[in-house]
């Protein structure tokens, strides 16, 4: 019997909630600064780097990602970004990913909506050929840049359509971005046949996990932790089957929980509620997807056929089609087996 980080490494997974732009690896990151020597505060040493992505608070979280974001300044950025973020999924046996990209922010930055999607697209395909990995996306609205970024975030989403565009969702701080206000914009995107994942109750109470699923619709939540403090939403969550998009090292990280002993995950998976473990930005949360699932594994008490449970776990919540989630889980079952002889 392999021991679990091996079991972990080789076991097939699905990602759901993971950002473009907070998975730029050291070396990426230095390559996009050297691109730009000089005229970014983000170091290109990878011992700097690690440095630089230890935050005071979540504002200050914000801070250090716009400043990668900055890094980002053509189409080329943006498919070298994209390949290799594909490139580190698929090392870690990962299928399919639902990566979480915000167009406002690049095209905010002079990189055209046409080019930028056409750069992520490219750049999807030629991972799925070259990977055998599936990427799908996610826009999402920086949250702090408030209803103009709502506004265009939208007519991206609708004027350029990507063929890999499956959601719409909402990141950036919480606090003072009230979840209400983008109803029109999640009404619109749902209409069109988006699915809706706002994040919610990662760095504010329950309400604003309520605000999400009553106003936006929400069909998954991004984090969702708070929903430990509200014994009426845990049930909710638990009867309705809505997943929770769970980053632990990520909420410890941003400081939104104090210590990965006091994560709010095991009593989440108590209460019934379905979770689906991510690494929401892996290198600046000098973490991994597999690292994340030893994590819960360790917070859960998981053996190997607990942790494959997990990854079934996600498949399901996946806006996957059945066949493609059966073809998933075929290969978590088959694993499973073959890592028990
Ligand atoms: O953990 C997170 N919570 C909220 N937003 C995040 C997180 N990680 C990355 N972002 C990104 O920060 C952007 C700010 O412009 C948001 O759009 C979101 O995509």
């Amino acid at each position: 019997m392999t021991d679990l980080p091996t079991f972990i490494a080789g076991l097939p997974k699905v990602e759901l909630h993971v950002h473009h732009v907070g998975s730029a690896s050291p070396r990426i990151v230095a390559e996009l600064a050297a691109r730009h020597e000089g005229r970014s505060p983000v170091p290109a040493d990878p011992e700097a780097l690690a440095d630089y992505f230890a935050f005071r608070d979540f504002a200050h979280f914000i801070e250090v990602y716009l400043s990668v974001v900055d890094l980002i300044r053509d189409a080329d950025d943006v498919w070298l970004l994209t390949h290799e973020v594909a490139r580190e999924l698929a090392r870690q046996q990962v299928r399919y990913a639902e990566l979480t990209v915000t167009p406002y922010s690049h095209v905010h930055r002079g990189i055209p909506a046409e080019a930028f999607c056409e750069a992520i697209e490219d750049a999807r395909k030629r991972a799925e050929a070259d990977f055998g990995i599936a990427l799908r996306w996610c826009f999402d609205i920086p949250g702090e840049a408030g209803l103009p970024a709502a506004e265009q975030t939208l007519r991206i989403a609708l004027d350029q359509r990507p063929d890999g565009l499956i959601s719409f969702g909402l990141g950036g701080p919480e606090i003072g971005v009230p979840r209400p206000q983008f109803k029109p914009y999640f009404d619109q995107a749902r209409a069109a046949g988006l699915r809706s994942v706002p994040h919610a109750g990662e760095t504010t109470g329950p309400e604003t996990i309520w605000d999400a699923l009553r106003e936006l619709g929400a069909e998954r939540i991004g984090h969702g932790i708070s929903a430990v403090l509200d014994p009426a939403l845990l049930a909710h969550l638990a009867e309705r089957r809505i997943p929770l998009e769970v980053c632990p090292t990520s909420n410890v990280r941003t400081r939104a929980v104090a210590s990965l002993d006091e994560h709010p995950l095991p009593q989440l998976v108590a209460a019934g509620v379905p979770v689906s473990i991510n690494s929401d930005d892996p290198p600046m949360f000098g973490t991994t997807l597999n690292d994340e699932y030893a994590v819960a594994a360790r917070l859960l008490r998981l053996d190997p056929d607990g942790v494959a449970a997990l990854a079934r776990d996600a498949v399901a919540a996946a806006f996957l089609a059945p066949a493609e989630q059966a073809r998933i889980n075929a290969e978590i079952d088959a694993y499973r087996v073959s890592a028990a002889r």
